[in-house]
């Protein structure tokens, strides 16, 4: 990756500095405001977050009369803790402390992204390979094939197109094999993140180049590697000539992945038929069994040496997100070569714990958020049900996840978008570092919350 330089280092000092006065100056404000009611801002705001996480457990983990009482907690917490504030005649302090701190945390963003590598990560120049074979889904992302004009382009830059049947079911790590068995000295998806990870297992057995191609819905996969998700046609130039690079591949029971393995309360989700048709629908129906009745499943994992017991949700992924938004699908990995599993796990039994994770984020032992070589799941039941890319699977217990470090070569076209640079998540003792010249604003990043 490209790495930051003096005056990068420079910038970031001076933006963690202003970060740093302005949350003191959202704390002063408060303090300040303590005769005419700081305090009561403080602890009613944060009264008012409590109230709202327990009433949104609530809400998922019961049905009819709790859940409502519980809908309408989590609106009405919020909503109270407003109408005090005017009351009470405090709203411009809150504000201003409330002002005071966004623009702090947008500081500690800025500050803490740019000490981090800014640019795409550039690989070895390599000329394009001469027997390319891509295999192509034309009903993935709603028909992208056919909309980019994918077969045309590859077949005018030397590739041979296998067009998926999309009547049948078709075996893709057979098809695979047989290109490679035939001479193909590169292999190519233009499909969704699944079809990618079996195919991209073919190529990393036999060394050879894998092509992305962003024809999926979502498109994870190309998006932490810098490729263009808008115009998946934009992937194909690399077959006139690219870059490689060498990235790290996830093996969860033997079956590859290149983003994510989740158990617990999601995987058990997606699983049902009606989901693809009605997810949030099908969430709510099914959270309350899922999270504290009959259905609820607790999975204990060994993550290197060490234990993680009970369970709800676990995600284990091909290198760390930045952030918890990789729960949500909305995170981001800055890296595919780390050599290691991102692992996020949470535990929540209650209306307690869910308000205290509201409240203390990542601080909270309801989340576990860290890093490993290895990581085995057990259950109390024979087979799990677990999201493989987004897959819904059953897989015997316990199940193992292991990466293949720098397994893969990816073939990427010099000209893309590249990674954007997720922020980390603020870390006030990082930034006070920075600000006072002792660090440079990164960690290792695993913690255990
Ligand atoms: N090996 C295969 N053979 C035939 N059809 C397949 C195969 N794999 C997937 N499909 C079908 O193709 C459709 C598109 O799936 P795919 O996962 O490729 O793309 P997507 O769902 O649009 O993207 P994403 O995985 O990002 O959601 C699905 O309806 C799936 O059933």
């Amino acid at each position: 990756m490209t790495g930051t330089g003096g005056d990068g280092i420079v910038a970031a000092r001076w933006l963690a500095r202003c970060a740093v006065t302005a949350a003191l100056g959202s704390v002063a404000v408060l303090l300040l405001g303590l005769g005419d009611g700081g305090l009561l801002i403080v602890g009613g705001g944060l009264l008012g977050l409590a109230a709202c996480a327990a009433g949104a457990w609530w809400f998922l983990a019961h049905r009819g009369l709790v859940r409502l009482g519980g809908a309408v907690l989590a609106v009405a917490a919020p909503l109270a803790v407003l109408l005090m504030f005017t009351m009470d005649g405090l709203w411009k302090i809150a504000l201003f402390a409330t002002l005071l701190w966004g623009v702090a945390l947008l500081l500690a963003r800025g500050a803490l992204r740019g000490t981090r590598p800014r640019t795409t990560r550039h690989g070895r120049t390599v000329p394009g390979p001469r027997r390319p074979v891509l295999i192509m889904n034309p009903k993935s992302g709603g028909g992208k094939v056919e909309q980019f004009g994918l077969v045309d382009k590859a077949e005018k830059l030397g590739a041979r197109v296998i067009l998926l049947d999309a009547s049948t079911h078709q075996d893709v790590t057979a098809l695979a094999r047989q290109a490679v068995a035939e001479g193909a000295d590169l292999l190519g998806v233009a499909g969704g993140d699944g079809t990618q990870a079996l195919v991209a297992a073919v190529a990393a057995d036999h060394d050879l180049p894998f092509l992305v191609v962003s024809a999926g819905t979502r498109n994870h996969f190309a998006m932490d590697l810098g490729l263009d998700r808008t115009d998946p046609s934009r992937c194909l130039d690399a077959l006139s000539g690219g870059e490689e690079l060498r990235i790290d591949m996830g093996e969860v029971a033997g079956r590859p992945f290149v983003n994510t393995v989740s158990f617990g309360v999601y995987a058990d989700v997606v699983q049902r038929p009606e989901y693809r048709d009605d997810k949030a629908g099908t969430i709510l129906k099914l959270t309350p069994d899922l999270l504290v009745g009959e259905g609820v499943r607790r999975l204990d994992a060994r993550v290197d040496a060490e234990r993680l017991t009970g369970q709800q949700a676990l995600l284990v992924s091909n290198n760390p997100y930045t952030s918890p938004d990789a729960l949500g699908g909305g995170g981001k990995r800055p890296r595919l070569d780390g050599g290691e599993l991102g692992v996020l796990g949470i535990r929540v039994e209650g209306a307690a714990q869910a308000a205290d994770l509201a409240v203390r984020g990542s601080l909270s032992p309801a989340l576990t958020v860290t890093t490993a070589h290895g990581v085995e799941v057990t259950a109390d039941e024979p087979d799990i049900p677990v999201a493989v890319d987004g897959e819904a699977l059953m897989m015997p217990a316990p199940v193992v996840c292991r990466l293949r470090p720098q397994a893969l070569r990816v073939l990427v076209p010099h000209d893309r978008p590249g990674v954007v640079v997720p922020a980390p998540p603020v870390n006030w003792r990082l930034l006070f570092d920075l600000a006072v010249g002792h660090g440079t604003g990164t960690t290792t990043g695993a913690h255990h919350g």
